[in-house]
């Protein structure tokens, strides 16, 4: 039991540890339904995004109304707000979330409830008290293309990550079985471990996950954004050739990157900035961060630094982001440093 165990036995964080596992198994079932229902041929070939825009606003509102229901005094810094969907002009989309939200829970919502728990998640961060994260479909583009996204929700107190859960609704559970059943819900608690189950599975299934423990970087293979504009992909293939990496990237959308290489189906987390304009958002790693972290894995940004959680709604004193077991990581930023230098 962790050393913050409390003197009834209970351990630390276990009630918030049970309440992220429900809210992130709720809204991977009405992620999994939106899908189903509203994503078509017709929309993908259209480059329609409206479906991913009915689940994020549903999937925000129904984990932030499970937040809500167990701890009605936390903030929670969420993705989306309401603003869409009020008003005569929002009218159509706000329908379609109220049915979606309706069509997947057991205690119905009214529009004016769903609005309100969505903006519950405008809460400012900050570095004191406790505030949830949430990315209610992190990885849109890949949603969309029927290939990896999450949702993903961390508890911060203090400033620092202490719980993060990810639900990964299409990826395999075994990753040299990709055939099989699809799903995976990975979760960590500070100083108490990494796990994963699969998706719509309880406790009992779990099973701790850990970083590879490859101790040369030419042995590893990494992991990066699909979404060249994320990621700089030629900075990233840089950085491997450095490192005497031959293996081809593994590219997937959104936290299952994180998943990924926390249970050492790759060795390395690569996302170096595309630009120097864009602020890392916090609901796009904190759940990632701790759950890389309790795993053995160490996360940092292109200079090293770790990523700091207290700011606010972004990562402002950070750019980029790189994760890897402790064996390689020191040498993977020197990579990084090098390669970033050299384009100076
Ligand atoms: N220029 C940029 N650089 C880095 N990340 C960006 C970006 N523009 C958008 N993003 C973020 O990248 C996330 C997806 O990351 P990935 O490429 O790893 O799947 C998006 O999350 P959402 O899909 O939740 O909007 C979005 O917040
Ligand atoms: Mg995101
Ligand atoms: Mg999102
Ligand atoms: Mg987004």
């Amino acid at each position: 039991m962790s050393a913050r165990a409390c003197a009834t036995g209970v351990a630390y964080l276990a009630k918030e540890r049970a309440a992220a596992i429900e809210a992130v198994e709720s809204a991977s079932r009405v992620c999994k339904a939106v899908f189903k229902k509203l994503v078509t041929d017709e929309t993908l070939t259209k480059k329609d995004k409206s479906p991913v825009t009915v689940a994020d606003f549903s999937a925000q509102a129904v984990v932030n109304s499970i937040i809500e229901k167990h701890f009605p005094d936390d903030a929670i810094v969420g993705e989306e707000d309401a603003k869409d969907l009020r008003g005569d002009e929002g009218r159509a989309l706000r329908e379609k979330v109220v049915d979606l939200v309706n069509s997947t829970t057991k205690h119905p919502m009214s529009a004016d409830e769903i609005l309100r728990a969505i903006d519950r998640g405008q809460y400012a961060g900050g570095p004191t008290g406790r505030h949830w994260a949430l990315d209610p479909i992190d990885g849109t583009k890949g949603f969309l293309r029927g290939e990896q996204f999450a949702v993903c929700l961390a508890l911060i107190i203090d400033g620092k990550v202490r719980l993060g859960v990810v639900g990964c609704p299409n990826l395999p559970y075994n990753i040299s079985k990709p055939d099989e059943e699809r799903g995976v819900l990975a979760v960590a608690v500070e100083g108490q471990g990494a796990f994963q189950r699969k998706l719509g599975t309880d406790q009992s299934a779990e099973t701790r996950i850990s970083v590879s423990n490859v101790m040369e970087t030419r042995d590893a293979s990494f992991c990066e954004s699909v979404e060249a504009a994320h990621a700089s992909h030629s900075d990233n293939a840089k950085i491997a050739a450095l490192l005497g990496i031959s293996k081809q990237p593994v590219r997937m959308d959104s936290q299952c990157k994180y998943v990924a290489v926390a249970r050492g189906d790759a060795d390395i987390y690569l996302r170096l900035p595309t630009s120097n304009t864009y602020v890392e958002k916090i609901w796009d790693h904190a759940a990632g961060n701790v759950i890389m972290q309790e795993a053995g894995g160490r996360v940092s940004d292109i200079e090293g630094k770790e990523l700091d959680f207290s700011i606010g709604r972004t990562l402002s004193a950070n750019k980029g982001v790189v994760a890897a077991g402790a064996g390689i990581f020191d040498t993977v930023i020197a990579a990084v440093k090098t390669t970033l230098a050299n384009k100076r």
